[in-house]
């Protein structure tokens, strides 16, 4: 039953046997030499015809064996796995901490009788009236009938939040700049330190800047500073605070803080407690994404991941690819001792796609204590980075080849790219590097082929050795057709949908975030400390020693 300690399970306990009995027979290279059907075994396609989604994940090269996957998912069934994901689905209050619902899916679920699902939630019913506040605005801007304050059409668009109100807008619109409005920039803001804005201040135009601020509580410190010194930037310009409705709107859940902040009510755009802020760009949160790529494509990106929905909610444990991430990584996460799991797509348009999962996954899994209070006897959320290939190859691969840690990695790629210049020369060695990235990590390099290589240089014993490739370090390859809205859609539901079955299976609450409001308020307190030496209180030798050194040697 999800939220109690994961080591009660008794899959947990065979898996810890299973690990210490078999953990250095499973060798890769023996596994595929034993069974020449592990590719076709290991391998599962998701696929959807509306929209348009192909997607394979060979999780062939991971260290596993029938017995270990068997195991796996006798755990996912004893810790409830199925049963929490249909709580979620049916608007159950699954984050405890906050007696709220975690409905992301109903953002992208579409009308009940068109085929999406039955969800009873308050404000659920509301969701396609953003969608279509949404669509009118979008249209709108993009086609120039929303002027600025002079009459012009707006060019330039600045979302101005952090975290979840920043991370998958900017994401969403990098990977999908493909099918951006060119002559409309957009620009994100979400750092305190005041480079952020004035950087992206000297690209904008008052007259045809539109302000987005966007923040879940609308009383994060950052968004609302940033905020307030945009709007004085832009009525150092125009003046008149009649002309704000023009150039500003928010994305939140607080009305109350949108409107005493100068922000009418009509330029609003709403969502609800139950959109947790790293699960929120499928809401009003994405604004910034409709306004770049336009509201069909946002509408796609929307079908796509509710495809993705659908597959996670009625598939077999066995062929759900969720399932089948979270639980391959619990297996080195929690057995192996890995600490960090590697995000590495091969493709140049999804750079942003690690940055955006830290927070996903390390905000919604970086706890150590059970949704019953227990502190966690094992390891709960990875460290989540990586960046696009073939950059990382020369950058980290060093490490991951032949360094002393385990680092799981994920390879992503399109079957087709956006931008087949050369003939598509390109496309073809990226791709060999995505099919060799692996392959090199999975079989290695013997000393025997080592020596063999460098013939009369095989004298030099200390060479040699460090030419040996060891190998079985294990990966995910994840083939798409093409980075499409859709088949991103698909893909960030395919990685959420991950870390809710890890939350569920090491009982933890993966949808509040008590870890970032200490520092928050110790920051504040200092904030009130930092005028004179003798307002310096309550803190360590350390702190006060740091506070004081700024002090004498600001100018
Ligand atoms: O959208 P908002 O309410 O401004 O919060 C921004 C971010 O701040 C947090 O760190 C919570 O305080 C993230 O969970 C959240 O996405």
């Amino acid at each position: 039953m999800t939220g109690t300690s994961a080591t009660k399970y008794q899959a947990w306990k065979k898996l810890q046997s299973l690990h210490s009995s078999k953990s250095s027979k499973l060798v890769l290279k023996e596994l595929f030499a034993s069974d020449p059907s592990r590719f076709s075994t290991l391998s599962k396609s998701f696929v959807s015809s509306s929209p348009d989604v192909n997607i394979l994940l060979d999780y062939s090269k991971n260290l596993v064996d029938e017995e270990v996957l068997s195991s796996l998912f006798e755990l996912a069934r004893e810790a409830g796995v199925e049963g929490f994901r249909d709580d979620m689905f049916a608007g159950k209050h699954i984050n405890t901490s906050e007696d709220r619902a975690v409905l992301h899916v109903a953002l992208r679920n579409p009308p009940v009788d068109k085929g999406g699902f039955k969800i009873d939630e308050e404000g659920v019913d509301e969701v396609h009236g953003v969608l279509a506040h949404i669509k009118e605005f979008s249209d709108s801007v993009r086609s120039g009938a929303w002027k600025g304050y002079t009459g012009k059409a707006i060019n330039t668009i600045v979302n101005i939040g952090i975290g979840g109100s920043d991370l998958g807008p900017v994401m969403v619109t990098e990977a999908l700049k493909h099918y951006s409005k060119r002559d409309l920039k957009t620009h994100f803001v979400s750092n305190i330190d005041g480079t952020d804005l004035a950087e992206v201040l000297k690209l904008c135009d008052p007259e045809t800047t539109l302000f987005i601020v966007a923040s879940k509580t609308f009383t994060t410190q950052e968004t609302i500073t940033n905020a307030e010194s945009a709007k004085d930037w832009f009525l150092q310009t125009a003046k008149d605070k009649e002309h704000v409705a023009k150039h500003f709107v928010a994305l939140s859940t607080n009305t109350q803080g949108v409107t005493a902040f100068g922000i009418s009510e009509s330029n609003m755009f709403a969502f609800w407690d139950w959109v947790g802020g790293r699960y929120s760009l499928w809401s009003a949160i994405g604004l910034s994404i409709a306004l770049a790529i336009g509201f069909d494509n946002f509408q796609e990106m929307l079908d796509g991941a509710h495809a993705m929905d659908k597959h996670f909610k009625e598939t077999k444990l066995e062929d759900n690819l969720p399932v089948i991430l979270a639980l391959v990584g619990i297996w080195y996460n929690d057995f192996y001792g890995a600490q960090t799991q590697a995000l590495l797509p091969y493709d140049q348009y999804m750079k942003k796609f690690a940055d955006y999962f830290q927070q996903g996954d390390m905000e919604s899994n970086g706890k150590s204590v059970t949704k019953d209070g227990s502190r966690v006897d094992y390891e709960t959320g990875p460290i989540i980075w990586g960046q696009s290939g073939t950059n990382g190859q020369h950058a980290f691969y060093q490490l991951i080849h032949q360094g002393t840690k385990l680092i799981p990695c994920d390879f992503l790629a399109p079957i087709e790219t956006l931008n087949p210049i050369s003939g598509g020369k390109h496309h073809e060695i990226l791709l060999s590097n995505f099919f060799a990235q692996p392959e090199a990590l999975a079989f290695g390099k013997t000393e025997e082929q080592v020596v063999e290589e460098l013939g009369a240089e095989s004298s030099n014993a200390a060479l040699v050795k460090s030419k040996i490739f060891e190998g079985n370090k294990p990966t995910n390859s994840i083939l798409f057709q093409k980075l499409t809205p859709g088949t991103l859609g698909a893909l960030v539901a395919l990685y959420e949908h991950k870390i809710h079955v890890q939350g569920a299976i090491w009982g933890i609450n993966s949808y509040d975030q008590m870890g970032v409001e200490l520092g928050k308020v110790l920051a504040k307190a200092i904030l009130k400390q930092l005028g004179n030496e003798k307002d310096v209180q309550g803190h360590d030798s350390s702190t006060t020693g740091l506070i004081h050194h700024y002090q004498k040697n600001r100018k």
